[in-house]
């Protein structure tokens, strides 16, 4: 399991760390060799010998400054380019003493960035504020399309916290962070600008809670639920799937495949006419109508406003649902029947423009419009919002799926390729889901499990290239061997 601290956490703990050390300039050491090293193996990789630092007014500034020291050392010709603040170790002719040539905001910065071969940037670290002073904003809009760019634990520009994004910020090949990742390095909002993510051990230990978690392959066998002799179908757990209708008739077909396919005990079908012929024909594992469960899903394909043969006993069922203490995934159309708080287990699976439409339906006439553009600016915000007003946990769909309980650290899953954004991936997702929450597992697991064995799954299922939704939940069973015998 990947597990990231807020700023303040890797502040304490280096605090800590350093009131045990005699040299208070070790642990800066510590994080510029490391950093150092990795720059170098990435020199030789690329065959590559021009540094170009961007050095912030802050330690991150000074972190990039001192592995350029190294690298000077080792042949490399390492120029920094210095803003119209004070650096905040040293001046330019003490780091020029120390081989690297500092050029300053009016000198001619931009020959100098073309020719780089690998560039540092150190404008701001874990001090900084969403966005960049504007002299780094021209040098990064200048940087050279062919430079290996590192950013010096994390990306310059974004938010540490990973809560927003924001468009003046450096988006990097590598990431080479210390101690320990941060939100920013696996949260939706800034993941994508973090490239490659290399952990330098400086010594620090954290203790608590995380801010965010991520599941790996190894945390599956120690989740996933495995039958063992003394199980039945019933003891796996049953689910039973609220889903489709005369309109949407394939959502409820994707969701049972993947449900039987992630190892349920057994599945119960509500539907009307026209869904139920199609999933009686393609999973005829699946029991039809209502009767005992051990959780739902509710939601797939659901029209709560059709008025078709069949739609009114299957919405009472849907409500029915909702209304038990049984544990539920709520998907799709099934969110309009939110209406408040669920004392069961409860996951609700929106996409970004479900999320907005269900806060703003929620969130009483006083709240302010939520757009689907304000979710994805500030996505972890947003679900958490809704986890407060509802008592459930929200996984927000997205390239970076989040998983976000009402109170505590939240899960980040980023598995899936982006050919996963293809329609009926989100049904075969609430299959996979609902299973786990059948075999009795907290929303918080069955989400982040999940949207694992889903990401991994549309990998498998055509690796490379195009995934569509049915062969997604085709490949479910094969994803979950690979992940449980690896
Ligand atoms: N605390 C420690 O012991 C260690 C810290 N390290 C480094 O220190 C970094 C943190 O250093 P600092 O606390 O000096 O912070 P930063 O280097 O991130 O920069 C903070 C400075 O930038 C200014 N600033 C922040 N956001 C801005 C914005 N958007 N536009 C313009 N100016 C802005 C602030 O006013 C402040 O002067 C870490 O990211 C890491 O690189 C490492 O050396 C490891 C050890
Ligand atoms: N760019 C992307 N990269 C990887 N996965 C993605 C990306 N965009 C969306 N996804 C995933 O694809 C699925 C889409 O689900 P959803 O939007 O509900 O589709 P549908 O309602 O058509 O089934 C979700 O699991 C989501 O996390
Ligand atoms: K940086």
């Amino acid at each position: 399991m990947l597990r990231a601290w807020s700023a303040d956490a890797v502040r304490s703990a280096e605090a800590a760390l350093m009131a045990t050390l005699d040299d208070e300039g070790e642990l800066m050491a510590r994080a510029a060799w490391g950093l150092a090293r990795v720059c170098r193996a990435r020199l030789e990789e690329t065959g590559g010998s021009r540094v170009v630092v961007l050095a912030g007014p802050g330690n991150n500034g000074a972190d990039a400054l001192y592995a350029a020291v190294h690298l000077a050392d080792e042949g490399a010709e390492c120029v920094a380019l210095q803003g119209p603040w004070p650096l905040a170790i040293g001046d330019s002719s003490s780091w020029q003493e120390a081989g690297v040539r500092i050029v300053a905001a009016d000198g001619d910065w931009r020959a100098v960035l073309t020719g780089a071969d690998l560039v540092l940037d150190g404008v701001l670290g874990i001090g900084g504020r969403p966005g960049l002073p504007d002299e780094a904003v021209a040098w990064v809009d200048a940087l050279p399309p062919d430079a290996y760019v590192v950013a010096v634990d994390l990306p310059s520009g974004q938010d540490p916290a990973g809560e927003v994004a924001h468009e003046d910020a450096v988006f990097a090949d590598e990431t080479v962070t210390f101690g320990v990742p941060k939100p920013v390095h696996v949260l939706p909002a800034t993941e994508s600008a973090v490239g490659r993510l290399t952990v330098v051990d400086i010594g620090i230990e954290l203790e608590g809670d995380p801010e965010v978690e991520r599941l790996d392959f190894a945390d599956v066998p120690g989740l996933w639920p495995v039958p063992t002799a003394s199980d039945d179908k019933y003891s796996r757990g049953v689910l039973g799937v609220v889903a489709g209708g005369e309109s949407y008739t394939g959502a409820p077909v994707l969701c049972c495949t993947a449900a039987v396919g992630a190892g349920l005990g057994m599945l119960r079908y509500v539907g009307t006419p026209a869904p139920t012929a199609l999933v009686r024909a393609s999973v005829p594992e699946a029991v039809i109508g209502d009767g005992r469960v051990q959780a739902w899903v509710v939601g797939p394909g659901l029209d709560t406003t059709s008025r078709a043969a069949g739609s009114k006993a299957q919405l009472d069922i849907a409500r029915a649902a909702l209304a038990s203490d049984l544990p539920a995934l709520v998907d799709a159309g099934g969110l309009d029947l939110v209406t408040g708080r669920r004392d069961a287990p409860t996951l609700l699976t929106p996409h970004a423009g479900e999320l907005a439409r269900l806060l703003n339906r929620l969130g009483g006439a006083d709240s302010a419009d939520v757009t689907r553009q304000q979710v994805q600016a500030s996505p972890l915000a947003h679900a958490r919002r809704a986890a407060r007003l509802t008592g459930a946990t929200v996984l927000l769909k997205g390239a970076t799926t989040l998983v976000v309980p009402p109170e505590g650290t939240v899960r980040s899953q980023n598995d899936a390729p982006p050919w996963l954004a293809t329609a009926g991936a989100g049904d075969v997702l609430a299959g996979v889901c609902g299973a786990l929450l059948a075999a009795g597992l907290s929303p918080l697991d069955a989400g982040s499990l999940g949207a694992l064995v889903h990401g991994v799954a549309a990998d498998r299922a055509n690796p490379g290239g195009p995934v569509r939704a049915l062969a997604l939940a085709h490949a479910i069973p094969g994803t979950v061997a690979h992940l449980l015998t690896r």
